[in-house]
Order: C-alpha cells, then structure tokens, then sequence
C-alpha cells in the first residue's frame, strides 16, 4: 500500500481540509497521514474562527512523519500563512518527496478568509516552484495569476503563467464558470480538458480537497498525471452525485456510496 501525507487545515465539521483528505486517501486504497497547519471552526454554513498551528510544531510533526515512514505523495491544501508556508516549503525541500499537489486554499465555501492575503508573495515565491502540480480554483488563478478569468482561453493563458512561476503542472478548476464542469490541466508542452455534466447541488462543501487528494493518491499509486487527473474527476463527479445533505449550508461529498464500491 502507498502512503500518502495530507499538510492542511482541520475541518471539525468532517466535509473539507485534512478530514476530505483521510476520508479519500482511504476510499482509494491508499494509507493516509495528516500534518494539522491550522484549527478551523467551521460548517456547511460558516468559518467561526481559525487557530494557526504553533510552526515549531508544525515542523515536528512533518519531521515525525518523514523520519519514520516512506512517503509516496504529498498534498498541501490550507496553509493560514507566510510562517507556515515558510516552514511547509523548507521541509519540503528538504525531504523531496516524489509528488507534492498543492491546492492553494484561500477562501472557504461557505465564505470565510483561509489564508491570510499578505502570504501571497510566499506562496508564489516558495511554494509554487516545488509542487509536482499546482490546483487552483477560478478565484484563486485571478490572484494569484493578477488576471479575470471568463473563458477556456483565459484559463489557457493563466495555466501557462502559472506554469511559468515553477509549478511542473497546473490544473485550472472551473466549478465557478458557468456551464459543463470544465478543468484544464497544462504539463509545460501539451493542455489536457477534463468535462464532466454540472451536477445541480448546493452540497459541494470539500469538493476541491477530495479532488486534489484523489489526484495525489492516484499519483501516488504510479499513474501518469492525465491519467490521474481524470480518474481523481471520475471519483470527484460521483462524491458529488451522492453528496450529503449533511447542515443547513453546502453538504459534503460523499466517499462512501454505493457506485464507487461497485466500480
Ligand atoms: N456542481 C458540480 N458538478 C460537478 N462537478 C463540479 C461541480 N462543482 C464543482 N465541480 C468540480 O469540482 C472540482 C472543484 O471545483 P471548484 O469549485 O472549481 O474548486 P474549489 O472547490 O476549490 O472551489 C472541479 O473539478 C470542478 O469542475
Ligand atoms: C480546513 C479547510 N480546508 C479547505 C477548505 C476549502 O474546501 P473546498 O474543498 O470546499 O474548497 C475548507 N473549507 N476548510
């Protein structure tokens, strides 16, 4: 069995962050480990309040994990700030894993600030150079890649400017366009179109941390990055189908029904 690592936010409401992470490392066959960065207290509805995870223990526990245990990937989701996106980049480049997916987690579904705005310049001068793949939502390309995006060709123009900040390879996610869920990945060389239908659910709490943990399992499991990609969407679109109805706000997604069972 592969292990895999999750670095993001604890979701105590169990949809998103390092839970959405365990709950598809687990679902994919994978064995999963979690590195706390922050405490959130959060719902299907709200952000209540964020508690940043002291660096120094941070940095324990990606020593504790590494130490002791091969890593086949690594996902990095919410990281609160400059201090913790300082200490994630320096010890990832100091024990290399062979993938490291980020998705750079700024804003909550239900609203909700995830990262601190001043951390953008670290995020992009430290983080972006060493991830295997970068997968950012329409917002979080418009800044971090200083552009509106409307269109596929936006989406292009952005994933090739990301590319050329350092990610290896970016996937551009379009939940928040209108239309087919449309995602676009770019290696450096060739663009790769991911479409499935638009489920019509407000229940999409986490579906942007199962997806990338979906990636970095299947990553983890020797798939080539297309390959990957597509079945991560593959498990992403039926975790929607069969989303919860869990809270009064945007329900989770599912890891656990029927169909991925038989499938
Ligand atoms: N209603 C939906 N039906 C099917 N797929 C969706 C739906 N909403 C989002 N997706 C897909 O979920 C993934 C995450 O979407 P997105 O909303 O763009 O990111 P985030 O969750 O980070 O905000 C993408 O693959 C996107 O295409
Ligand atoms: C701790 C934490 N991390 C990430 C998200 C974003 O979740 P989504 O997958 O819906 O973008 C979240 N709401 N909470």
């Amino acid at each position: 069995m592969k292990n895999c690592l999750t670095i993001a936010g604890s979701d105590c409401s169990g949809g998103a962050g390092i839970q959405a992470d365990l709950k598809t490392f687990s679902a994919l066959g994978t064995f999963g480990m979690s590195v706390v960065s922050a405490v959130v207290a959060e719902n299907t509805s709200r952000v209540i309040s964020i508690q940043d995870i002291d660096v120094k223990i941070l940095e324990d526990q990606i020593d504790a994990v590494f130490e002791d245990i091969e890593v086949a990937a690594v996902k990095v989701g919410m990281l609160p700030g400059i201090e913790s996106m300082r200490a994630v980049a320096a010890k990832l480049r100091e024990y290399r894993p062979p993938v490291i997916v980020m998705d750079p987690v700024m804003v909550a579904t239900g609203g909700g600030n995830l990262m601190n705005p001043e951390a953008l310049g670290t995020l992009k001068k430290e983080l972006i150079p060493v991830v295997t793949l970068l997968t950012p939502n329409i917002p979080e390309v418009e800044i971090i890649a200083g552009t509106g995006i409307r269109t596929q060709e936006d989406m292009k123009a952005a994933a090739v400017e990301i590319h050329r900040m350092g990610a290896q390879n970016v996937l551009i996610k379009g939940g928040h366009l209108e239309g087919e869920a449309y995602d676009l990945l770019y290696d450096g060389v060739n663009f790769y179109s991911f479409s499935a239908e638009r489920i019509d659910t407000k229940n999409t709490h986490g579906t942007g941390c199962t997806l990338s943990s979906a990636i970095t399992a299947n990553l983890a499991k020797g798939m080539d990055m297309p390959s990957a990609v597509a079945e991560a969407k593959r498990y992403l679109t039926e975790a929607i189908r069969h989303g919860l109805a869990i809270g009064k706000g945007h329900g989770p997604t599912n890891h656990f029904h029927e169909f991925y069972r038989m499938n």
